[in-house]
């Protein structure tokens, strides 16, 4: 609220206004749980146009892996038990397409509240919506955390300490190391003086202020603030006598602003799906010897296996955990198979969140016929069907020849192309190694 008393956004007809990762960090959810014992909700200020990157649609809602960036960054969230609660401000033309990709991506603990011109009113809106928490089950925050919609790669152990200063201090703040020296201009476009470096740093996100804090830091604000302000932190200087305590963050915590930058969060998410994979051998020698010797040959490509006889039992952990899979059939041409790995993964609604590789890697004899003779068909009707499903299969047919190191590291080079650059493209082919 600011000196008005009136919401954040003043009075004016809405801007015809066009608007637009990843696995939270690996850590243990207990320690953090354990450290964050009070209540903790996040605003992800969503509402900008995303002009810099030149693309028409805003940058939050454009898709990696058919999956909108803001869905990445709110599943980051969700994934900490210790987050009670989510708002999202978005512009108010998106909020029915936000509504649809909480909807589709089965979000919980979030909900889209409108936006404002600026990103210190977005933030605003998401803070008085806090406030107004209707949820039965989640009460007003200690903390509130605040974390631009478009960087997706927040990891918790971080988050956990910027939570755990914001409770103590009031306020505290992401810095990074500047990689540009600061520098003032005079009016003719010349230099006027410039900083030293070593003094500065860059402030980030995420944020975390005690809900009181920020919240009178915005009902004190000034129209100067919200319209042309960018650092919360200084809002809670400035009016609430609040000094943030500053940690240095990760090099993750960058925000896609430039085309560049959406190029460069695809492609970290392609990687952290493609660190590893599970190879599925029936438990027959021919099909044992192959993945020993994909194992080999895929850690060259920094990749791990998990090789098991099937996905039953203990082994069907493997379900829970692996992005990709690899089912090694000797001989016969049926990919009954690998059927029965896509009824275990709808069953776990495994590829909700990421498309999900599976890899026929068929093994013949040398006195038999190559499997796109004998079935051509039968990998691209299945793969067909598994695409709208989110699950993308491809088949490598092997022909058994005495340079077994030579086929399983070609079987690799394949393999793990398949599953780094997970292209529709392909989907159904049966490549020959
Ligand atoms: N009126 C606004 C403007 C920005 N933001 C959000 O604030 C975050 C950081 O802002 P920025 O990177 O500047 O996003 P845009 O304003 O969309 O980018 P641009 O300046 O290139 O238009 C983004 O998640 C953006 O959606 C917001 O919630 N409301
Ligand atoms: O780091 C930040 C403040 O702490 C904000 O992410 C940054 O200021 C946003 O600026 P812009 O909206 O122009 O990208």
């Amino acid at each position: 609220m600011n000196t008005r008393g009136d919401n954040c956004e003043p009075h004016r007809p809405a801007h015809p206004r066009i608007f637009t990762m990843c696995e939270a960090g690996k850590s243990d959810h207990h320690s953090a749980e354990r450290c964050v014992d009070f209540p903790v909700s996040v605003v992800l200020p969503a509402g900008g146009t995303g002009e810099r990157t030149g693309l028409q649609t805003p940058k939050q809602f454009c898709t990696f892996l058919g999956r909108p960036l803001i869905s990445y960054t709110i599943q980051a969230f969700e994934s900490m038990p210790w987050i009670q609660s989510i708002v999202v401000a978005v512009a108010k033309e998106n909020m029915d397409l936000m509504t649809d990709i909480i909807q589709r991506f089965k979000h919980r603990k979030v909900r889209a509240v409108p936006g404002g011109s600026t990103r210190h009113r977005s933030i605003c809106n998401g803070v008085l919506a806090l406030g107004e928490e209707e949820r039965p089950a989640v009460g007003r925050p200690k903390v509130v955390i605040i974390h631009d919609a478009v960087r997706p790669f927040v990891e918790e152990d971080f988050l956990c300490k910027i939570a755990m200063a914001a409770k103590e201090q009031g306020a505290a703040g992401a810095i990074r190391p500047l990689v540009s020296t600061v520098i003032a201009t005079t009016s003719e476009g010349y230099l006027d003086h410039s900083l030293e470096r070593a003094k500065y740093r860059a402030s980030e996100m995420p944020q975390g202020f005690t809900y009181d804090v920020i919240s009178q830091a915005y009902q004190r604000c000034s129209e100067s603030d919200f319209e042309f302000g960018t650092e919360c932190l200084h809002l809670a200087l400035q009016y609430c006598g609040t000094n943030a305590k500053l940690i240095e963050g990760p090099p993750t915590l960058w925000k896609v602003t430039y085309k560049r930058d959406l190029a460069a969060a695809e492609s970290i998410i392609k990687e952290t799906l493609s660190r590893s994979a599970c190879v599925i051998t029936g438990g027959l020698a021919e099909a044992v010897n192959l993945a020993d010797a994909l194992r080999k040959a895929v850690g060259a490509l920094d990749m791990e296996l998990d090789i098991v006889p099937d996905l039953m039992g203990d082994n069907a952990r493997c379900l829970l955990k692996e992005w990709n899979f690899i089912q090694v059939s000797v001989s016969h041409s049926c990919l009954s198979e690998v059927e029965a790995i896509l009824v275990a993964l709808e069953a776990e609604n495994r590829a909700l969140l990421h498309p999900v590789v599976v890899i026929w890697v068929h093994f013949s004899r040398t006195d038999e016929l190559p499997v796109s003779e004998r079935a051509p068909t039968a990998i691209t009707e299945l793969a067909s069907t598994a695409k709208h499903r989110n699950i993308l299969i491809y088949g490598i047919q092997l022909k058994q020849s005495k340079h077994w190191e030579r086929s399983a590291s070609r079987v690799a080079e394949i393999a793990s192309a398949l599953i780094r650059e997970r292209s529709p493209a392909l989907v159904g082919q049966l490549l020959q190694a």
